[in-house]
């Protein structure tokens, strides 16, 4: 490592923008006179002196992209190929034009083009016009600082990475993706990657501000074929977010949240190079924000520093353009102490090794001789020895410089042991990546088999839940079924209900007929009791019409007595007499019988009718309790079955249910196998990738041989395509 402690002030390059057509419309120019490296504002205020500030540089409107970087970015990216670390970064109020400065409108357009795409293209013109015993390899990372937390721009997955310290390293951003480039075409597509994941947001001046604070960074290290020496420069290129006054925005939610974090970082860093500048405070305050953190070694650190102060020619923004000169201002007095990082090849170590040994080797010898001579006490040696005394000065001060040396020999012997521990840690991490990897290719296997049992699984749980629904859909048939029995019964007891109604009705009215006919049973009695009378009565007729014909008999015989006695007339006249009160009898008897035989018929009759009806619906009754009980057994062993079939279909319902959500709780399970063996998959394929990309792309150094001025650039920058980041972006883009 070199010892140069030589320091070097930063550079401070101010640029003025022209105005912007919102400007334009609602603004004046602000009273400037540039004077070569100064200038001098007159302010509005009429209390306000004029104001003049000077600069490394003033680019004024006019001035082009090409100028600005040729005028102060090239000496910074050429220091930077030397061996040097170094940084640019842009400050001013928003749409004052950093980002125009350090990237501009399209890194592939010539003319707006900023200047990381041309410092980029003095790189590889460099390494064109190298010579080819050097070999390069350059890497690249990009990330932001939005809202206080680091984000990488190109492995948009790393999100909120850590600020860390080392020995060597010095300070840098832990776990930030770095990728080997080895054309400029590679590194624009990075670029363009970044710019595209960086976080902006419309404002009133400008439609594409930039709310974060990014970092591009690329590591150059040579190591020269010939001498075996190595080198490693550092540059760092940083376009801030814009200062704001929130007065002036009415912002509110996220973008006041985002406004303020920006101003108070940017108030940080004013803070720390007020404090550095001013030549009186022991501790800078690098700690209090990210920003000046990430800054440390290039304000105050060891770099070449640049620093761009951007601003507005308009009035409207006259008070924002001279606190940005006053930053700049100040900035100009900071002092850093940039040193080459050059490190000690292995040939170089050896050769200064047997240097050292050699002296050594010398030194003993003469101390060797020095105590043979004191130990003789001889006056000649003596006169010797104070020679050597005298020499002695010259030799410590060869001492000295082998004391230097051997201490930079052991810091490289330490640095060579580190290196031999970091390689045998990375090969253990290999090692133990190769056997995640294998193990996770285990697992891929396990999962998939446990997978395909859990789809086994599913299969027979789908097959016996849909032989349940099946089973569930005849019950419901049978259901439906056994409900229109039960329907029909109910609706054939009705019927029967109606029936006998109807028939407790026809018997009522039969009875009531009976009734009607001849009362009630008394009456029927009663009419038992007529006819008997009757039936007396008629065998009393009869005995009087037995007597009557007796007497008939009597009175014939009488008759023929008398005829026999009396004359004929008067025996004719008897005769008619007793013919007529024979035939009235007669009649009367004809007719008693008449009646008779129709009260019997009557009374027969009334006992049929009486005796068939009571016992067809004594029977028909019976019949119809029997039925009523039939069906009330059957309604209720209906309802029983209805019973135990809405239980069972209770049952099925908390069955199907369950099985619903063990489905359910299975396909998550699946769902989070699936998860988990995509992931396991990502993570392998990302292991994989990541392997075999490095391996190829842009993990492992891509050695560029300097093209000793043999123009081979254009071949080189061919032979890349296709571009493995046009696949990268499009896998890493949201
Ligand atoms: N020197 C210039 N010449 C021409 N146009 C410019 C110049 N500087 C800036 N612009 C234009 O002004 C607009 C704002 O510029 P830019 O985005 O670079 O501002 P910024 O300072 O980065 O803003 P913010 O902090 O809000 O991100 C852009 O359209 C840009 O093209």
């Amino acid at each position: 490592m070199s010892k140069s402690t030589q320091t070097s002030n930063i550079k401070v390059l101010c640029r003025f923008r022209p105005l912007n057509t919102y400007e334009r419309q609602s603004s004046e120019l602000i009273k400037i006179e540039f004077k070569n490296d100064s200038l001098t504002i007159f302010p509005t205020s009429e209390y306000s002196n004029p104001l003049t500030f000077t600069f490394d540089y003033i680019f004024t409107s006019e001035s082009t992209q090409q100028h600005v970087y040729t005028q102060a970015a090239k000496p910074i990216i050429e220091d930077v190929i030397q061996g040097f670390n170094g940084t640019i970064f842009a400050y001013g109020q928003t749409a004052s034009g950093k980002t125009h400065t350090m990237t501009g409108h399209d890194i592939y357009d010539p003319y707006t083009m900023g200047i990381i795409p041309r410092m980029i293209t003095t790189v590889f013109d460099t390494i064109e016009s190298a010579d080819d015993n050097i070999e390069f390899s350059l890497k690249v990372s990009y990330c932001e600082l939005y809202l206080e937390k680091i984000n990488d721009l190109i492995d948009i997955q790393k999100k909120n990475l850590k600020i860390r310290q080392d020995k060597t390293k010095g300070i840098y951003i832990a776990d930030l993706s770095e990728h080997y480039v080895s054309s400029d075409f590679e590194i624009y597509e990075l670029l363009k990657i970044g710019t595209e994941n960086r976080q902006v947001s419309c404002n009133k001046m400008n439609t594409r501000s930039s709310r974060s604070h990014t970092m591009f960074s690329l590591t150059i290290t040579q190591n020269n074929a010939l001498d075996l020496s190595a080198k490693v420069g550092r540059l760092y290129l940083v376009d801030l977010a814009g200062s704001e006054r929130v007065v002036k925005t009415n912002a509110e939610g996220l973008r006041l949240k985002e406004l303020k974090t920006i101003n108070k970082s940017l108030n940080t860093l004013g803070l720390v190079i007020n404090q550095l500048t001013d030549g009186k405070s022991s501790h800078i305050p690098y700690r209090d924000s990210k920003l000046t953190r990430i800054l440390q070694d290039s304000l105050g650190g060891n770099s070449k520093t640049a620093i761009f102060v951007t601003c507005s020619p308009a009035l409207i923004n006259e008070q924002e353009t001279i606190s940005t000169l006053r930053f700049g201002y100040r900035a100009k007095s900071i002092r850093n102490t940039p040193k080459v990082n050059r490190e000690l090849t292995m040939a170089e170590l050896k050769i200064k090794l047997a240097k050292v040994e050699e002296e050594l080797r010398r030194k003993a010898m003469k101390i060797n001789s020095l105590e043979m001579v004191l130990n003789k006490n001889d006056v000649v040696e003596c006169e010797k020895v104070v020679i050597t005394e005298q020499t002695e000065e010259s030799e410590d001060l060869k001492i000295t410089e082998t004391d230097d040396f051997l201490a930079d020999l052991e810091e490289a012997r330490f640095k060579l042991s580190v290196l031999v521990e970091d390689n045998f840690k990375y090969k253990s991490t290999s090692k133990d990546l190769k056997s995640n990897l294998t193990q996770l290719n285990d697992d891929n296997l396990n999962q998939a088999s446990l997978i395909s049992v859990l789809e086994m699984k599913i299969i027979s749980l789908e097959s016996s839940i849909y032989n349940k629904i099946e089973l569930a859909s005849k019950l419901s048939i049978e259901k439906e079924t056994l409900s229109a029995k039960v329907e029909e019964l109910q609706s054939k007891i009705l019927d029967l209900e109606q029936t006998y109604n109807e028939k407790l009705v026809e018997s009522e009215k039969l009875d009531f007929q009976i009734k009607m006919q001849y009362g009630d049973n008394e009456i029927l009695s009663e009419s038992t009791d007529l006819i008997d009378q009757l039936k007396a009565k008629l065998i009393n007729e009869q005995q009087k019409y037995k007597k009557n014909q007796a007497e008939v008999l009597n009175l014939q015989i009488r008759l023929n007595q008398a005829l026999q006695d009396m004359t004929k007339g008067r025996q004719n006249e008897e005769k008619d007499l007793l013919n007529r009160e024979l035939k009235a009898r007669n009649d009367k008897i004809l007719y008693l019988e008449n009646e008779l035989e129709s009260i019997i018929d009557n009374h027969r009759g009334v006992v049929a009718i009486l005796t068939e009806d009571e016992e067809t619906l004594k029977i028909k009754i019976e019949n119809l309790q029997e039925i009523l009980n039939d069906l009330t057994i059957m309604h209720k062993q209906l309802l029983t079955k209805q019973n135990s079939i809405n239980i069972e279909k209770q049952l099925n319902i908390r069955k199907i249910t369950k099985l619903n959500y063990k489905i359910g709780s299975l396909e998550n399970e699946l769902k989070e196998k699936k998860q988990e063996l995509d992931i396991a998959e990502a993570e392998a394929n990302k292991l994989f990738t990541d392997i075999t990309s490095q391996s190829i792309y842009n993990r492992i150094k891509v050695p560029i041989k300097g093209g000793g001025g043999k123009g081979l650039r254009s071949s080189m920058a061919k032979s890349i395509l296709p571009n493995p980041y046009r696949v990268y972006a499009s896998m890493i883009k949201p």
